[in-house]
């Protein structure tokens, strides 16, 4: 089929790759031009695995082109994504001005009937307002389609062949039928509702899991008060099925360009409904409190951080992607400088994009050696495979003795006996405790 997508974010990149490679036909169309000339020369402008092999192969087989002319992408075109960002406003709800400038642009563009299908997250209700858009400035019949999407950064590839369902919301049987054509090559099971359902189907989902993770932090806090291990409890919790292991890590919160946008505009969509919604609100709380639960733990123990020199290890809000988007970097960065600490910083790919995000005053370092040389603390924000592979024997070789703050508890007792220094992590008081009882 000839499809077009428009947005080549994480979303539209993945989404328009993938398709090409069961055999569609795939023009992406992105405004930022920079983005478009990159993919052009078949260079990803995000990192994501696997992502560029692919991409390239499609680019010399013919099956993917890249432009940012709204009218080469709307020519022969049978449907269309819509894959741009709906970030959150000042006031938690989505910001829709991407979606609706798309909108507008096909609207004036098509010459043939065309199913629109909705990959961005959009509040409930917001694709009967796009049909409704349709409908007013479009010269051909268009019917819109949600088609939520579930893949994960960091593993998105992977999570586009290998999902657990395809969600398509059609109120129109026929244009849910071609996006059900479309996805057919992906053999994934696909459950089919009406568009307001799709969508809420989206929110639910991501508001469930920051759910859990928040729950299992409250969970963790408690352990340290009660002196039981969280990750034990986790995994006791999660052998029966009905709860499930996933979702159950304990850390410093979630971040991403996703659940935390995605939580507050579903409060907001309850409150504007005239409904309070308090588990939401908790959920939210509870996380802009983990988050600084490394900070926490290190007044504790030093008092103040004044020229305290501190080493953060992992800026991206996870590992295996370069998003610094809603990271716990920030807001842990911004209280580290606030409270006169002497900063480095160390991620093996987000880098760049942290420049844009995180406060001046502190230093960014080549490598994870250089950026723990003179440190009296350190912080691990993201578990990054390589952070946790070479900090102990980096930390070993400097000699210095530091206090490790671990806010992805990478490490078990045993990994930590033969290195001499404080180590504080999430839920596990007994392990700190074995720990000083090692070094006093
Ligand atoms: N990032 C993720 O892991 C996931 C994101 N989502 C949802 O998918 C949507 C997209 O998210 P991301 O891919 O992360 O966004 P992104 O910010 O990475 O990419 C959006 C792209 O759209 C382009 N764009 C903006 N306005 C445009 C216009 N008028 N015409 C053409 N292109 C335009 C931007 O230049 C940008 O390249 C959001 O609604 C998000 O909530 C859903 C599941 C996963
Ligand atoms: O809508 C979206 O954008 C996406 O949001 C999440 O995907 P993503 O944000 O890429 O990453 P996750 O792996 O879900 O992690 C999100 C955050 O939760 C944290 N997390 C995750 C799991 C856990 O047990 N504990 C925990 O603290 C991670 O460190 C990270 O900061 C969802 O998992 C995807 O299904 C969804 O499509």
């Amino acid at each position: 089929m000839n499809i077009s997508v428009v947005g080549t974010g994480y979303v539209g990149l993945v989404t328009g790759v993938s398709l090409s490679e069961i055999g569609h036909h795939v023009t992406c169309l992105d405004i930022d031009k920079e983005k478009v000339a990159k993919l052009l020369r078949g260079e990803s402008p995000i990192y994501e695995p696997g992502i560029e092999e692919m991409m390239r192969q499609n680019i010399e087989n013919g099956h993917l082109h890249f432009t940012s002319d709204y009218k080469e992408a709307c020519e022969k075109v049978e449907a269309l994504y819509i894959a741009v960002g709906t970030p959150e406003k000042e006031d938690g709800t989505a910001d829709l001005r991407f979606v609706e400038a798309v909108v507008q642009s096909v609207a004036s563009n098509i010459k043939a009937p065309l199913t629109v299908i909705t990959k961005s997250t959009v509040p409930v209700g917001t694709n009967d307002k796009i049909q409704a858009l349709f409908y007013e400035q479009a010269e051909v019949p268009v019917h819109v389609v949600s088609n939520p999407e579930f893949l994960r950064e960091g593993s998105a590839i992977h999570d586009t062949f290998y999902g657990d369902r395809i969600i398509i919301g059609a109120d129109n049987e026929e244009a849910g039928d071609v996006v059900a054509l479309i996805n057919k090559a992906f053999g994934i099971p696909i459950f089919r509702t009406d568009c307001r359902s799709a969508e809420m189907i989206k929110y639910a989902s991501n508001a469930f899991l920051a759910t859990k993770i928040s729950y299992i932090n409250e969970i963790s806090n408690l352990c340290e008060f009660t002196n039981a291990n969280v990750e034990d409890v986790a995994k006791g919790m999660g052998m029966d099925k009905r709860i499930g292991a996933n979702f159950l890590n304990a850390g410093i919160g979630y971040g991403g360009s996703c659940f935390p946008k995605d939580t507050s505009a579903l409060l907001r969509q309850a409150e504007n409904q005239g409904m309070a919604f308090p588990l939401m609100n908790s959920i939210i709380t509870t996380n802009a409190m983990q988050q600084l639960k490394l900070i926490d733990k290190a007044e504790a123990r030093f008092g103040s951080l004044k020229d305290k020199k501190v080493a953060v290890l992992g800026l991206a809000f996870k590992p295996n992607t370069d998003d610094m988007r809603a990271a716990p970097s920030i807001p842990v960065t911004e209280r580290l400088v606030l409270d006169g600490a002497t900063v480095n910083v160390y991620d093996p790919i987000a880098m760049d994009a942290a420049k844009n995000v995180l406060p001046k005053a502190i230093t960014y370092t080549n490598t994870m050696k250089e950026c723990i040389e003179n440190a009296e603390i350190i912080f691990i924000l993201t578990e990054w495979k390589d952070i946790v592979a070479d900090l102990l024997p980096l930390i070993k070789e400097n000699g210095k003795r530091v206090a490790l703050f671990d806010g992805r508890n990478c490490y078990g007792y045993q990994e930590l006996k033969d290195v001499d220094m404080e180590y504080y992590s999430i839920g596990r008081p007994g392990l700190t405790a074995k720990l000083e009882t090692v070094h006093q």
